[in-house]
């Protein structure tokens, strides 16, 4: 029978990820299937750590400031710029203060010091391991700091606690927290029976906050939500949209189905399936799962968009008329409707079968109603085939240029035109440019918050399969048959608005998506990063440390430049625009909480550090 050395509410020293630094820390409990320690930190971040990172607090004495100061110059450089090595309050420091002193040096240091010196002043400094206590191989990283300037340290130690975790493991014997989701590469390094501890260990989800309203919200949303696509698709249809005509006239029942409506939505899905699971193009591997699983994805979504459009061209040319789905609009949007409520129910049931590590970390929460709107599952998956993945990515995506197209040619039937409007045209293109570069660049949504952490339920499925190509194809709509002429310049500032938004979110996203798959990618190096108790850092410089959603920022102008070519006329074209800052502005404190949760202490000091969310100065 093994012997546990350290008890429950033991206060001791433990081991600070990617350091030879140890803090004041009390063990929580042991569990003896993983044999590791949960501890906690006096900041509140919580780690599992192995027993030879954990040391008794007998054996430790504060640092000597004198020995620090008669290091390598490299070392000395480092000691005299962080405040936190020199400032002695008290026998240990916060984690945050760690992950504050760790922020990679890039800057000028008095400009680093400052941007610090708020969290560090008043923080305490890291014991260190008296000569007499055991050292544990702690020698390595000692001499690492030693031989290169400071600002490498991090970066190094980083670098080996990300892209090369077989390493790590073996210099630090850490352990991630079991709620950070980046575990396949220690996995790897570990024995079969420690894999199985580790994912039994990683399986429960943790609850989390309910989102949307609790369970009464979750309600609400179900209703509203298809109830305020069909206003918007009934107001859009009347001859005078405006807010005074509210609301618009009900049709009559029989008018909501159409058996070829619904035949039709049924062919497009199968069509984008067959394009989804031809084996071509590239097989990208999502980010780890907290089993430490890794799932493989056919990003193939560009392919799948130029094939269709080549399918759509085909069929218009063989007469199909393309305007049907300006006419059926709302009998195809109640057949889509039909569908979605169809696979939320398959994926809730599917769930009540899935293993608890499969279950995303919301959705859990025994509601029926409300854990079939958020979606219990995070990955549900037929074989290989990933249905969330596929929803988000293809036939809503790809639907809404179709629909976008079949309006522009609606567009030019209706005002008896050669070619759309030079508002449709801009319309079309924007619109049209935003989902081929998601298509292109598909491999980055496996990075986003809906790939990572959400579970597939009737908000997604009904957002991917009517939200996005019934409501999102809305200004299209609107300028069908309300002619919009614009200006010369106006068609330069609303191109070029369009232009620098593009230009920030594509930006600004590769970069996370470039970070995230390779936080050593050479071309990153001079950027400044966090390190956080997962294991994972925060890209603190670069576009991360203009404003903390810096892709939200890009997009809202975007969909700015999407409803100019619309007027003021009417404020249903601004819809999206409204919708959107909402979405965002919610996404971001959702975000904002899963990563408190996720990064603990590092996160505030991201914070910290970047003060606005989403608009510099402003917001
Ligand atoms: N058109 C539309 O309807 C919609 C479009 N979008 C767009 O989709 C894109 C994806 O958005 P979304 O999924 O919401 O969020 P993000 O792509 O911004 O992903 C957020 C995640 O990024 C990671 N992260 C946050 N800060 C940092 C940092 N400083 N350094 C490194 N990683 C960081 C965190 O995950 P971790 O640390 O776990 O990697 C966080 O959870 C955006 O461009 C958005 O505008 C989104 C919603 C709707
Ligand atoms: C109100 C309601 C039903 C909300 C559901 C939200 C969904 C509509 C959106 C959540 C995240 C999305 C993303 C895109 C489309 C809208 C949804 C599904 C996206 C695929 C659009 C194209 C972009 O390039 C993108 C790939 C970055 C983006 C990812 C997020």
């Amino acid at each position: 029978m093994p012997t546990v050395k350290y008890q429950s509410g033991d206060m001791v020293m433990g081991r600070w990820p990617g350091s030879s630094l140890y803090y004041e820390v009390k063990v929580l409990r042991f569990d003896a299937q993983s044999q590791l320690y949960t501890v906690i930190y006096k900041d509140g971040t919580e780690l599992e750590l192995k027993e030879q990172d954990i040391k008794s607090a007998a054996g430790f004495q504060s640092r000597p400031r004198s020995r620090s100061r008669s290091r390598s110059p490299g070392r000395r450089r480092s000691r005299s710029r962080s405040p936190a090595r020199t400032t002695r309050r008290s026998s240990s420091r916060t984690a945050a203060a760690v992950a504050a002193a760790a922020i990679t040096e890039s800057a000028p240091p008095s400009r680093r010091d400052a941007k610090l010196k708020d969290s560090l002043e008043v923080r305490l400094i890291p014991l260190e391991q008296t000569k007499a206590s055991e050292n544990n191989g702690n020698e390595k990283p000692e001499k690492k700091e030693e031989n290169e300037p400071a600002n490498k340290v991090n970066e190094m130690s980083e670098a080996v606690v990300e892209a090369k975790p077989e390493k790590n493991q073996g210099r630090y014997n850490l352990r991630r927290r079991k709620d950070d989701g980046d575990g396949k590469a220690e996995a790897k390094a570990e024995q079969p029976e420690e894999q199985e501890a580790k994912m039994a260990a990683a399986a429960a989800p943790p609850s989390v906050p309910l989102d949307f309203g609790g369970k009464l919200g979750a309600y609400f949303w179900l209703l509203f939500l298809p109830a305020w696509v069909l206003f918007l698709v009934l107001q859009v249809n009347q001859e005078d949209p405006s807010l005074a005509n509210f609301p618009p006239p009900m049709p009559p029942l029989e008018s909501f189905w159409d058996a070829k409506a619904l035949g039709f939505v049924i062919l497009w899905i199968l069509f984008q399936v067959l394009l989804y699971i031809l084996p071509v193009g590239k097989l990208s591997e999502g980010m780890p799962l907290r089993s430490g699983e890794r799932l493989k994805y056919r990003t193939n979504g560009f392919f799948a968009m130029v094939l269709s459009g080549v399918a759509v061209a085909a069929a218009a040319q063989q007469g199909a008329d393309l305007t049907y789905i300006h006419s059926h609009f709302l009998q195809l949007a109640v057949a889509s409707f039909l569908i979605s409520i169809l696979l939320s129910s398959y994926l809730y049931v599917r769930s009540q079968r899935t293993a608890a590590e499969q279950l995303a970390l919301g959705g859990s929460s025994g509601n029926v109603v409300y854990d079939f709107f958020k979606g219990r599952e995070l990955n549900p998956r037929i074989k290989d085939f990933d249905l969330k993945f596929f929803c988000e990515m293809r036939p809503g995506l790809i639907g809404w240029c179709l629909i976008n197209f079949a309006l522009a040619l609606a567009e030019m039937k209706q005002q008896g035109l050669d070619a759309p409007s030079h508002a449709m045209i801009l319309v079309n293109l924007f619109q049209l440019l935003y989902v081929a570069d998601g298509l292109w660049n598909e491999e980055a949504i496996l990075t986003t918050m809906d790939l990572m952490h959400d579970g597939f339920g009737f908000m997604l499925a009904f957002g991917d399969l009517v939200w996005v190509p019934f409501t999102y194809t809305l200004q299209a709509y609107y300028l069908v048959s309300r002619p919009t002429p614009l200006s010369p310049p106006a068609l330069a500032a609303i191109v070029t608005l369009k232009l620098v938004g593009f230009y920030i979110f594509r930006k600004s996203n590769s970069e996370k998506n470039a970070f995230r798959r390779n936080p050593s990618d050479p071309e990153l190096s001079h950027l400044k990063t966090i390190p956080t108790a997962t294991g994972r850092s925060l890209l603190v410089s670069g576009w991360w440390g203009v404003v903390r959603h810096p892709n939200y920022l890009g997009d809202l102008l975007m969909a700015l430049a999407w409803s100019l070519p619309c007027g003021f006329s009417h404020l249903l074209p601004w819809y999206y625009m409204i919708y959107f800052i909402i979405l965002l502005v919610h996404r971001d404190s959702r975000d904002m909480s899963e990563c408190r949760r996720k990064y603990g202490s590092a996160w505030d000091e991201y914070c910290r550090t970047v003060r606005y969310r989403i608009i510099p100065c402003v917001y």
